[in-house]
């Protein structure tokens, strides 16, 4: 089904959606564009691109997809570039983390051509960045979300699809909003909350103690505070509504939780803990089978 793909943005997500195609027994020829030529170069020396082009025209030429996997503020600058030299049959996707601002910077670039535009997600990732980050597996047993608009082909649909069934992946639909109401619960907000805690420990006088005895429980809640800041300073003022309702949210429980404290509830906070850990057991449970 693909010949050719080009991947804007070739790091940890575009490099390993290159990485798993290369493994397909007839893989598509890859080309990568990008905004830093180190970074590029690097994909290229990796082999998770054949070519790395820096003429739009020629990338796109006789291009099957084309995969936007860049922060997602870039999208509309590259949508721009990509719209004078896009066919008829060439598909184009994206992987970023928000999907509404996504959506509506593809419908107002491509104009007649965002039936042939696809948003997409997929539910995978790590705190590290750039092409050397880039794994043949990570898509692999992974949720990928597609948001389709009314007017997009089903045959795009299917294409994108494919190419995330190429990974691996588990494919799904869902509307744009409900996808970052979802994901501001699940994912940006938990990136905020490390990203708090461990600016504020960072910022005390006595940082280099604290950071001295941290240990596996402060790994495991801070580990994705060493994601990409650009990525996630975008992803926060795209989906910025969803995210301060989750914010006022969690501040009700921190509120919750600190009124049991300073009144001795011993009852209410093992109750608290008591369905969080049951909660969090279930789920961890779940995705293991
Ligand atoms: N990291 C994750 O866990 C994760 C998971 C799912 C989705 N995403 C989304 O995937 C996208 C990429 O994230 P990543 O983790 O691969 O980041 P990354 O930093 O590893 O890679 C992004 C690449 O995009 C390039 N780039 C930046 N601006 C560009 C432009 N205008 N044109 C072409 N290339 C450009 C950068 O040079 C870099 O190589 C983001 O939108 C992010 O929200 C990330
Ligand atoms: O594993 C990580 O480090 C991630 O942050 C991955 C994660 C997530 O929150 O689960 C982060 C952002 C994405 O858009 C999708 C997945």
């Amino acid at each position: 089904m693909f010949k050719k793909i080009v991947i804007f943005g070739v790091g940890l997500i575009g490099g390993s959606v290159a990485l798993a195609l290369k493994k397909l027994p007839n893989p598509p020829q890859i080309v990568g564009v990008g905004r830093s030529e180190l970074s590029l170069q690097e994909a290229l020396t990796l082999g998770l691109i054949d070519h790395a082009e820096t003429d739009i025209a020629s990338a796109l030429q006789n291009a099957d997809l084309v995969l936007i996997a860049a922060p997602v503020a870039q999208t509309p600058a590259i949508l721009k570039a990509i719209r004078p030299h896009l066919s008829a049959q060439t598909v184009i996707t994206d992987a970023g983390s928000t999907k509404s601002d996504v959506m509506a910077y593809a419908q107002a670039e491509l104009g007649q051509q965002f039936n042939q535009f696809v948003g997409g997600h997929p539910i995978a990732g790590a705190e590290k960045s750039g092409p050397g980050a880039a794994m043949a597996d990570l898509y692999v047993g992974k949720n990928v979300i597609l948001t389709p608009a009314a007017v997009t082909g089903p045959e795009a649909v299917q294409k994108v699809a494919t190419l995330w069934h190429h990974c691996g992946a588990l494919v799904s639909n869902m509307r744009p909003e409900e996808h970052d109401s979802v994901f501001a619960a699940v994912s940006h907000l938990p990136h905020l909350l490390a990203f708090a805690l461990v600016e504020d420990l960072a910022k005390r006088n006595n940082a280099e103690l604290l950071f001295k005895f941290a240990a596996s429980g402060f790994r495991d809640f801070t580990r994705i505070a060493g994601s990409h800041p650009e990525m996630w300073r975008d992803i926060a003022l795209a989906n910025k509504q969803a995210l301060l309702q989750e914010l006022n949210m969690y501040q009700q429980a921190v509120s919750e939780m600190t009124a049991l404290l300073e009144n001795n509830d011993d009852k209410g906070l093992f109750d608290l803990f008591e369905h969080a850990s049951e909660a969090r057991n279930a789920w961890a449970k779940s995705k293991t089978q």
